[in-house]
Formats: C-alpha cells, structure tokens, sequence
C-alpha cells in the first residue's frame, strides 16, 4: 500500500490484527459447549439413547415441554444471506459468516442467549423463506441480519406470519429502536419539540425504512420526512428506483439531491454508505443539528469532519470508537432476552417502543461509577456527547429485558408471564460476569493516560507482536529492548508492519549504560556483587536492564517472563527492585470460568507461609482486586472447615484469620474453609455464623504447592481464562508472564502493569 496516512496505516493494523484473531486458535468465533456431563456410560444412557427417548414422547405429546426439556428457550439463530453485510453491500452468504458469528457471541456475551450463526445461500425470496419457515422448531427466536432492502421486507413479514416465534430483522427493528432512543434525547437535549423537527435520511433500505416508521410512530411528522437514495430525494411522483416501501413515504418536495433536502434541516440520519454527506452539506443544516451518521464500519461523515464545520453539532456513528455509538447491538440481545423469557410469540411494536423508552431512560440517569471508569477519557454524562448508554454498560441487562418482557405481557404476546417483575430484574443483573467489563474499565484507563512500557524480550517475535498489539491499541508506548537490526528483520520476516512508533533500546549502546552501572552497583555492591558484576549484568540481562528503565523513571512498566522460567526472571527483577514499603510480594491469578471471577493468592511466591504471610496476602488481595473493580470477599482455605476436620496445618490458616481480624480489615473475610463451601453458596448456608455474605471471590491459599496446582490445573481442565499471575507487592509495576504466554497475555500483563502505574 501507498498511502501512508495515520488513518491508513491504522486501518492497516487493524486488518492484520482482526484476521490474526480470527484464525487464532479454533478459527472463528464460536463453539458448542455440553451443557450435562458426558462421561460415563449412565451419562450417555440418559443424555442419547436410551434415555433420550423420554423427553422426545413428553414433547410429542406437549410441545411446550421442548422449553423445559431442549435448548429452544435460549437458542436463537441469527440468519442471513449476506446480501448487504454491514454497508459493504452485497458480499453473499459466506462472507457474511464473520459478521454473524459475531451476532451470535454478542447475544451470548450481553445477554446469556445462546445463538448460532446459518448462511443461506440465496437472494431467491421463496427459497430463502423455505430454508427457514420449518426451523421453528429449533430456536426460540429468529434473528434475520444483513438481508438487504426491498426483499428483507417481504422475507420477514412473510416468515412473521408463517412462524410462531419472534422473527426480527435486526438491521430494520433492532437499529430503528437504538436511533429512536438516541434521537429522543437528542431533540431533549437540543431543546426542540418533535413535531416541529425536518429530518433528512440517507438510504432507503432495511435499517433507513425502519427508522423512519418509528421516528413517525414516535411523533416525527410525515412532511417533515425526506429519504434520499442513489438516486436523491424521494419525491412524490419519482419513478426512478422506486418501489412500494419508498412511494410510502415520498413527500411533495422541490429538493431533489441530498445537499438540497439538508439545507436547514434539524437532523441526518446516515443510513447508507461511507462518505456519502460533505462538511459543504452538514454547514447549511439549522442551528445544533443533529448527525447520526450510522453507516458501517465507516460513516457517512466522521465526527471530526463534522466538528470542523459545526461545533455545535450533536453527532452519533455505529462506531464503538467515539462517543454516541448508535448501534443495533444495544438493542438485540437485550430485546431478544426479554422476548425469551416470557416465551412471546412475536416482537411487537409495543416491544419495540418499551425498548426505546427504556434506553433513552438510561442514558439520562446517573451513571454508576463502574460504567464511569470503564470509559475513562469521556464524559458519561446526559449531555450531547452521551445520548445513549454505552455497550458495556452493565445496567442494560436489568432495564431494557424487564421492559420489553412487560409490553409483551400488556400486549397479549407473552406466553410464560412473568410473576415477579422484581426478582426477574434482580436474576437478571446476577446474570453476567463483570469481568469482561472489568478489564475493559483497565484497558480504557490506560489508553486514557497511555503508558510507556517496557517489553524486555524485544526480539522476540512474541514481543514485537504483542508491543505493535498494545501500541495499535492506543495503550502508549512499547519500548523493545534489543538489537533494532534483529527486531527489524524478525518484523520484515513475519511480514509485521514497520517500527514506527516502537521505541528499540539496545543496551550496549545506550547512554544511559553508565548511569545504570553505577546504580546498579550501589544497590548490588554489598550484596556481593564487583563493580564488574553490575556492569555485566546491565549489559547482558534484559531483565535487569527494562527493569532498571522503570526504577530510574525512564519507563513506566515493563511485561517480561517468555524466555527465563519464572523464577529466573523474578530473580532478575528483584536485583532492581525491592517489594514497595510495609509490602510483601506474592502471585495473584484471577480465573475467569463459568460465569464468575475469582481471584487466588499466593500462586509465585511463599512457598510455606506463615499465619502472618496469609494475613498479609489476604490484604494486600483485598485491596488489589478492589483496585480492579470488585468487591472482596475473602475465604482463607484449607482441606478443612471451620475446624472439621481439626487437624495441626489448619491451625495456620485459622490463626491468620485471627490476626486479620485484629487488624479490623475493612473487606469480608473467613475461614477456614475448604474451596467447595467458599465457592459454593448452598455449601455456605451450612454455616450461617460465616461471615462471607455470597461465594467467595478471592481465594487464599494455605500454600505455594496447592495454589500452584489449583491454577494450572484450572488452566489445562478448566474451561476458563486464567490471567496472571500478577505480581503484587513489587515497588514498581513489573509483571512476569508464563514463558508459554500467547500474544494476548502479554498484551494483557502489559495493560495490567500500564493501569498499576497510573493507580500508585
Ligand atoms: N448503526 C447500526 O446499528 C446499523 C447500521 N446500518 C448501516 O446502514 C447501512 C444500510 O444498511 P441496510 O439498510 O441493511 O442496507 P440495504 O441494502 O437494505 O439499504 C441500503 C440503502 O442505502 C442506499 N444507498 C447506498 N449508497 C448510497 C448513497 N451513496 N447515497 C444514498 N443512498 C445510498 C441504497 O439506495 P438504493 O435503494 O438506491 O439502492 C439503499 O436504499 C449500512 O451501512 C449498514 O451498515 C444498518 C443496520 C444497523
Ligand atoms: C450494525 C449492523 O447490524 C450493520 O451495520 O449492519
Ligand atoms: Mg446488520
């Protein structure tokens, strides 16, 4: 490529990044996952045949059993053609497979709904309709996406009449909600009465058609309505490119381009392709307009361009990259959730509008503080740079189900309605885990105040991807230590772009080599070390040399640990750098399985602590995880609970909740107890006088054996995501990977180390 621009070269990265991350692993995004075990031959017996035989009658005699007895209730499919991928056209049903296997995990990450991504391979409307009418059975809600216009209308009215389930084409419904919602507040915010507000639309296919019935629906009047297409205004009496979904809502006009219908109109609505409105365009719009520019992935004017020539502009995309992101997926999982589970027939159009009210409700009450910080760098608040909530945050799950489920409920579509509307909100809110909004909380923070941090292995080529991964991610800036000849030959071999923007130090040939020699030596010199050894080591060990990089204020963190075992690399570091004052230093891995987040201290470090060190590794935890966003809840463990059976190693661990209490923590702590009642609340419940009010989060371990173990066992069987160990206690923030480490992790460690320099 020629161009070298900043946006090029970023969009460059991205491109290597995104088909990195897709043919990594298991290519693509999605697997299937037993839910009951498969083990033995009593399990198979039950699970398939014979057993299965059981559920198949009751069902046949009751179909509504297949809700209790199959997957239906959580399943839905998302299905397309492909016919109009995002706004890259018409690209077919296969190539549109990235696209709704990410639908699919999007239901499954925002909502807990279980969906599975089919390809139909025909723009034949009667063939597409046949492929899906008898999948009823199967799914409990049909999702349709990126079908394009006029067929998506007849393929989803027809399919509403020939299913008895939700069929709802995400790109008309799903954004028509979202753009309502944002819009509501936008006229709110802008001061201006609905039905005195023109508004210009671009594009008049699925998602344009859509939004503008709701708008009207909403209180928009008809006249004060212009669609425009490839062709421009759609004016009453137009022949050209018309069709029955237009002529409906043609007005009497003499505007016939874009340019034209725009001067002074109050809002845009950009549904149609990248680039389509110029600044000379959006500078004759009234006073404050309103600019949803909701093409994808790229808009039909960015917000800079608009801000270049209206600073007073409301201004929304379908991007997750600046504010007001205007985009289906808050609105389809959550719907869909509330359709589900009151197993509704359809999703009507009270559904559509409960769901409307109720994001353009959230955006305008107070923001918690966890979805603040999640966002770091922007104001999230009411206001025209948040008009609408954003993706990641966790209050949607409670809101926008519980409405959608009641309009169903009012309306006569629910099927299972739902008794207590308050418990539901509650199992609702329990039902995701926070963690992925917890490390976006970091991962924000940090390219809010971008850090300078040091990837001491520089010529390895996990390394150099892993620092291009943290740079293009606006983190701050990676600093290899290497040689740059052999940084850049390991780049230009795997075909990674250039090193622009990577800093490269070499230590034998920095200037700083002095200086570090003699700190170095001031520290080492009666530790046994010759002004000789110091020198060696500062030029010879990475290590010693990033580390020193941090001590001296030169970097602000430094990920290291792919090419020295672990203890080898601690070793390294600590010659550098001493535990921070009052601190001991331990391994806290945070484990990510099963919907929930526990946190298991000591993994690196003590090999046999005493009841003082457990003491001390249940605070400093406490106090490390709550940096991270949760609340501790602390369970000191051991083979035994609360004194059965009482044995002499347990004494340790009962002594060291002893001494906590002395100390008047300020977090919930107990034990002893083994880790099936601290993980376990039915198990807990045997012990009322416990002072844990819900499962433990963080677990302390009685010794190095067994949280190394547990960890590794849980990172080999598990199932889940094991982060760490994170180093805590250090003076600086230093972090030591498994020298196994993918990419990933060391993006991670790296963004963990970033965030602890800015906290402390
Ligand atoms: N932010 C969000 O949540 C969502 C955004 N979208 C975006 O909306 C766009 C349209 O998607 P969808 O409705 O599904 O697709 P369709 O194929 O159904 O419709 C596309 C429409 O865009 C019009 N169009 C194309 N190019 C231009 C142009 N240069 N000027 C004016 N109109 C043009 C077409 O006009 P014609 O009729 O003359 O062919 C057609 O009416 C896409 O960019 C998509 O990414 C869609 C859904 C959700
Ligand atoms: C967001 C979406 O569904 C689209 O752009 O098609
Ligand atoms: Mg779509």
């Amino acid at each position: 490529m020629t161009d070298k621009t900043p946006l090029n070269r970023a969009s460059a990265d991205l491109e290597r990044e995104t088909l990195l991350m897709h043919a990594s692993g298991r290519p693509g995004k999605i697997e299937v996952v037993p839910t009951k075990p498969l083990t033995t031959q009593r399990d198979l017996s039950l699970a398939y045949s014979p057993g299965v035989a059981f559920p198949c009658l009751h069902i046949a005699r009751d179909p509504s059993l297949a809700y209790d007895y199959t997957a239906k209730g959580n399943l839905v499919a998302v299905i397309s053609n492909g016919t109009a991928v995002l706004g890259l056209g018409d690209l077919g049903a296969l190539a549109g497979k990235p696209v709704m296997e990410g639908k699919a995990v999007l239901f499954k990450r925002f909502a807990d709904i279980d969906a599975i991504d089919l390809e139909v391979d025909t723009r034949d409307i009667d063939e597409f309709v046949n492929s899906v009418r008898f999948l009823g059975p199967s799914f409990g809600g049909i999702n349709l996406e990126d079908i394009k216009a006029p067929e998506c209308f007849v393929i989803e009215s027809r399919l509403r009449e020939l299913m008895d389930i939700p069929v709802f084409h995400d790109d008309q419904h799903g954004t028509a909600i979202i753009a309502t919602a944002g819009l509501l507040n936008a006229l709110e915010l802008t001061g201006r009465r609905i039905e005195d507000t023109k508004v210009v639309v671009n594009g008049a296919g699925a998602a344009a058609i859509a939004c503008v019935e709701l708008i009207k629906a909403s209180g928009i009047r008809h006249e004060h309505v212009t669609l425009c297409d490839t062709k421009g205004v759609i004016y009453q009496g137009r022949e050209n490119g018309m069709n029955q979904w237009k002529s409906a809502h043609a007005v009497p006009t003499k505007a016939r381009t874009l340019a034209e219908a725009l001067e002074g109109a109050d809002v845009f609505m950009g549904l149609s392709v990248k680039g389509a409105v110029t600044q000379a365009m959006v500078a004759t719009m009234a006073e404050r307009p309103i600019i949803f520019a909701m093409a994808n992935p790229d808009p039909e004017i960015t917000p800079e361009e608009v801000h270049a020539v209206r600073s007073d502009a409301i201004v929304a995309t379908g991007r997750s990259d600046y504010p007001n992101q205007i985009n289906n997926v808050l609105g389809f999982p959550y719907i869909f959730r509330g359709a589900l589970d009151v197993r509704a027939s359809t999703i009507n159009d009270q559904m559509k509008v409960a769901a409307a009210k109720a994001i353009a409700q959230l955006a305008r009450e107070d923001v918690p503080d966890e979805v603040d910080r999640a966002y770091q760098g922007r104001r999230l608040r009411y206001g025209s740079e948040y008009i609408i909530p954003v993706p990641f945050d966790p209050r949607l799950i409670a809101a926008i189900p519980p409405a959608v489920a009641q309009a169903a409920m009012d309306s006569g579509v629910a099927r299972k309605p739902i008794v207590d509307l308050a418990a539901y909100k509650a199992e609702l809110a329990a039902r995701l885990d926070p963690t992925a909004a917890s490390l976006q909380a970091i991962g924000d923070k940090v390219k809010a105040h971008p850090r300078r941090v040091v990837f001491a292995e520089g010529e390895e080529e996990k390394s150099i991807r892993a620092a291009l991964a943290f740079k293009a991610a606006g983190y701050g800036t990676p600093i290899l230590i290497g040689r740059e000849e052999q940084i850049k030959e390991t780049m230009a071999a795997q075909g990674l772009p250039g090193a622009e923007g990577l800093e490269i130090v070499n230590a034998r040939v920095s200037d700083r080599r002095e200086h570090y020699t003699e700190v170095l030596y001031k520290r080492l010199q009666r530790k046994g070390a010759l002004h000789r050894d110091a020198a060696r080591l500062v030029n010879q060990e990475r290590n010693v040399w990033g580390a020193l990089m941090v001590e001296q204020g030169d970097a602000d963190a430094m990920v290291t640990g792919l090419t020295r075992a672990y203890w080898q690399a601690f070793d390294e570091v600590k010659r550098v750098i001493d535990p921070a004052a009052g601190q001991v230093l331990f391994g806290l891995n945070m484990l990510v399985a099963r919907g929930r987040t526990v946190f298991m201290a000591d993994t690196t470090v003590h090999e046999a602590p005493t009841a003082e060190d457990l003491a001390d590794i249940a605070q400093q935890s406490a106090a490390k995880v709550r940096q991270l966003g949760y609340e501790p809840r602390v369970a000191m463990l051991s083979f035994s609970t609360f004194g059965n059976p009482d044995s002499h190693p347990t004494g340790r661990v009962r002594q060291a909740v002893r001494i906590l209490e002395a100390r008047g923590v300020d977090f919930e702590v107990d034990g002893e107890m083994a880790a099936d009642v601290a993980l376990d609340p039915d198990l807990l419940r045997h012990y009322p006088f416990c002072r844990l009010s819900g499962p433990a989060n963080v677990l302390v371990m009685p010794s190095l054996h067994s949280a190394n173990i547990a960890w590794k066992l849980m990172q080999k069987l598990g199932g889940g995501t094991v982060i760490g160990p994170i180093l805590v206690g250090l003076d600086k923030p230093i972090q030591i990977t498994a020298m196994d480490a993918t990419v990933n992790d060391m993006v991670n460690m790296a963004v963990l180390a970033a965030y602890d320099s800015i906290e402390s």
